[in-house]
């Protein structure tokens, strides 16, 4: 059934998905808070910034009002960045009458509430005006989903029905959509991947080589997951496209924006200069702080995490960061894991 859909925020992901959506045959209202580059998009069916060269389908209609994009809107897909999702929900919850279903597609906790997106939603829009929370997460880079580069996601939700719903929208033969019920486990690997990618463009950065993405993504997975299941997420959930998956691909990819961030970190510029540098968002600085928090909250041992909360608010150096993880006390590779699993 062709639908219509609101995806706000004009960046990368928003606009990619507002392509999936667009070859599903439904009909998609992009809002974005910078008029020009809504003019843009109307005038050139083209959003050079942040996907250069891709041609927009005709059923993406370019908005800078809020109100006129929600304007009959059942499905809501959120695609900003973690830090701009309060003020934009508060907003949405100013100029709706009817109940929405909210699909999420960041990647981020809250510093000090530690709370994540699927909670912040809950908390910030008035429970009449939400009607399901789905997050669709998973190992998906906008500058390939926008050139139909095969891609795999997955749709979860407390509301299993929601979840399919969302499943139905966006698959299709080069976007496939799993489904998982475990929201927890899916969020929190889809946030915490972005520490492992910075702290693999670190190593990159600093000239190490494989062995040390390697050692990064499986230990990276390992304190993920020692701390999701301890947060009640399901430890099966980390090994899947939103655990591994995008961990791989994030640590890997040239498009990945934090693993670039953490190489021009690894190389000798300041965190302030990289991200003014990026022009695009880096989730994984205010992950680390969250994450940070979270493993004290937690009780949960997360060195990898630890050594980058360092990096980037201690000014420790890289190199030296490095080699207190390597220097750090002999341990057995499943111990806490084992654990924590057993005591579930
Ligand atoms: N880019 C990807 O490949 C990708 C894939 C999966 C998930 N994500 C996640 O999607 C989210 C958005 O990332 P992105 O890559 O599209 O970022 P981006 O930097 O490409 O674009 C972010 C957009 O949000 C807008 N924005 C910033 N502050 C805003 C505010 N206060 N109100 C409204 N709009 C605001 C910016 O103007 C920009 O258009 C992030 O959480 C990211 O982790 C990105
Ligand atoms: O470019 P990154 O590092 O922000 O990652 C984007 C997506 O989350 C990859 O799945």
């Amino acid at each position: 059934m062709v639908e219509q859909i609101t995806v706000l925020g004009a960046g990368s992901w928003g606009t990619a998905l507002a392509i999936v959506l667009a070859d599903n045959g439904h009909n998609v209202k992009l809002w974005g808070h910078r008029p020009q580059l809504i003019n843009e998009i109307n005038e050139t069916r083209k959003n050079e910034k942040y996907l250069p060269g891709v041609v927009l389908p005709e059923k993406i209609e370019g908005f800078s009002d809020l109100k006129q994009s929600l304007a009959g809107a059942r499905t809501v897909v959120l695609a900003v960045p973690t830090k701009a999702i309060r003020g934009v929900l508060s907003d949405i919850s100013k100029v709706i009458n009817d109940a929405i279903i909210i699909v999420h597609v960041s990647k981020g906790i809250e510093p000090d509430s530690l709370l994540r997106i699927s909670e912040i939603i809950e908390e910030e829009m008035p429970s009449q005006l939400l009607k399901d929370v789905v997050v669709l997460s998973g190992p998906s880079h906008a500058e390939e989903v926008s050139q139909r580069h095969i891609t795999t996601v997955t749709s979860s939700s407390k509301n299993m029905a929601a979840a399919e719903y969302i499943q139905d929208l966006f698959i299709n033969q080069h976007f496939r959509v799993y489904t998982n019920p475990d929201i927890i486990g899916v969020e929190i690997g889809g946030a915490l991947k972005n520490i492992i990618a910075l702290a693999a463009g670190i190593t990159d950065g600093l000239g190490y080589g494989d062995n040390a993405k390697a050692a990064l993504i499986t230990r990276g997975l390992a304190e993920i997951a020692r701390l999701g299941s301890k947060m009640g997420g399901n430890p099966l959930t980390f090994s899947g496209l939103t655990g591994i998956g995008d961990l791989i691909v994030t640590c890997t990819s040239v498009h990945s924006r934090n693993w670039r961030a953490g190489n021009l970190l690894g190389k000798g510029q300041k965190l302030e200069e990289v991200l003014e540098n990026m022009g695009m968002v880096v989730e994984g600085v205010r992950t680390t702080k969250a994450a940070y928090q979270l493993a004290r909250k937690y009780n949960v041992k997360m060195p990898i995490t630890e050594a980058l909360y360092d990096v980037l608010f201690n000014e420790k150096e890289p190199k030296i960061a490095v080699d207190s993880l390597m220097a750090r006390v002999k341990t057995h590779e499943m111990e806490d894991l084992v654990n924590i699993m057993e005591n579930r």
